[in-house]
């Protein structure tokens, strides 16, 4: 990969590295989430089906993937926009932008957003779940699917001349499928011939981070060039934590902005909030993994966005970096005082 070697790819062109800034690692912009509609409660139908208005603005936060209008990002592009001038404004310089092929990629609207916006956007290429692979994805070999991998970090996806520039989120589901394993190794291989960074999308069960590790360790993946993203839903013992660490990926907590009471995907989940979120990464730098973590707000639904009162792209930045500063000097062992 000599063009792309020691270089960051984004939507625009190469970039070195010291032009990245503050980067939220996984966000989307643009994209559509109807492969994980939740039926509404009974009774909460009218909710589901009404236009977003305030008054409705607690039931969507806790209930947002029942809402089938609110799975539509793609709808929001001038909003989105918007948020992104906001975002540089609070610092922000780059957004890794994690949407694959299954949930409507759009990379001309993200070279549009890269420029209209001077926020660098580095795109993503590969598969998400296995609920969106086509037949023809699940009938392709491996071979195929690392071809077509590398492609889009090559030369470019979906027709355009617009290249990914990590391969991610590689979408995972518990059991891990068939298809999905084919697709990590594909990754694997894909990471091998080029040397780029993969973030994958873990299911919803604690075991999938580990599992999906060892997939692609088994395939050649270079694991310290893995992120593991949603740790914020999937591992919450301190112990199965640490052993998940020590294989030595990215620890990623991405779901910044997201309180809800039931985790609507999983209801044996409690959602962590945003203090739990800083108390387990006081944590795990305690335990020395400070510079194997990354954060962001996952932000893929609009009620997250500030247009529909939500937290928007520069939470982390107005509201996260400053609770933690005030936390700095507390930090060793407030997982346990939790
Ligand atoms: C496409 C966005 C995505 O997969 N986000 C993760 C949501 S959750 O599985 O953590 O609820």
């Amino acid at each position: 990969m000599p063009e792309q070697s020691g270089k960051v790819q984004t939507v625009l062109g190469l970039i070195e590295p010291d032009q990245l800034g503050r980067t939220m690692t996984h966000e989307h912009l643009t994209m559509t989430f109807e492969c994980s509609h939740v039926p509404p409660a009974p009774g909460d139908e009218g909710l589901a089906a009404a236009p977003i208005e305030m008054k409705h603005l607690h039931w969507l936060q806790q209930n947002p993937y029942s809402h089938h209008e609110n799975l539509l990002l793609n709808q929001e592009i001038e909003a989105v926009k918007e948020e992104l001038l906001c975002y540089r404004k609070a610092g922000g310089g780059s957004i890794v932008e994690n949407t694959t092929t299954g949930i409507t990629r759009n990379l001309p609207v993200l070279r549009q957003l890269a420029k209209e916006t001077g926020v660098h956007i580095i795109a993503g290429a590969g598969y998400y779940v296995d609920v969106t692979h086509s037949d023809e994805t699940r009938k392709m070999t491996v071979e195929k699917l690392t071809d077509i991998i590398v492609n889009e970090i090559l030369h470019g996806a979906d027709g355009t001349d617009i290249r990914c520039g990590v391969i991610g989120e590689i979408g995972t589901s518990w059991p891990i499928t068939e298809s999905e394993k084919k697709v990590l190794r594909a990754t694997a291989h894909a990471q091998t011939q080029l040397g780029c960074p993969v973030i994958i999308h873990p299911g919803r069960n604690k075991a999938t981070p580990g599992e999906a590790i060892r997939i692609l360790q088994e395939a050649g993946g270079d694991i310290s060039k893995t992120v593991m993203s949603h740790l914020d839903r999937s591992i919450y013992d301190p112990r199965e934590l640490l052993e998940f660490a020590k294989m030595g990926s990215y620890l990623e907590y991405d779901l910044f902005g997201t309180e809800v009471l039931n985790y609507q995907f999983n209801l044996d989940v409690d959602m962590l909030s945003d203090s739990q979120r800083v108390q387990t990464l006081a944590f795990l730098i305690r335990e020395g993994y400070e510079d194997r973590i990354l954060i962001a707000h996952d932000i893929h639904t609009k009620h997250r966005l500030t247009k529909y009162g939500g937290h928007g792209f520069s939470h982390i930045l107005k509201n996260i970096v400053p609770k933690m500063l005030s936390r700095v000097c507390h930090s060793a062992g407030l997982w346990h005082q939790a």
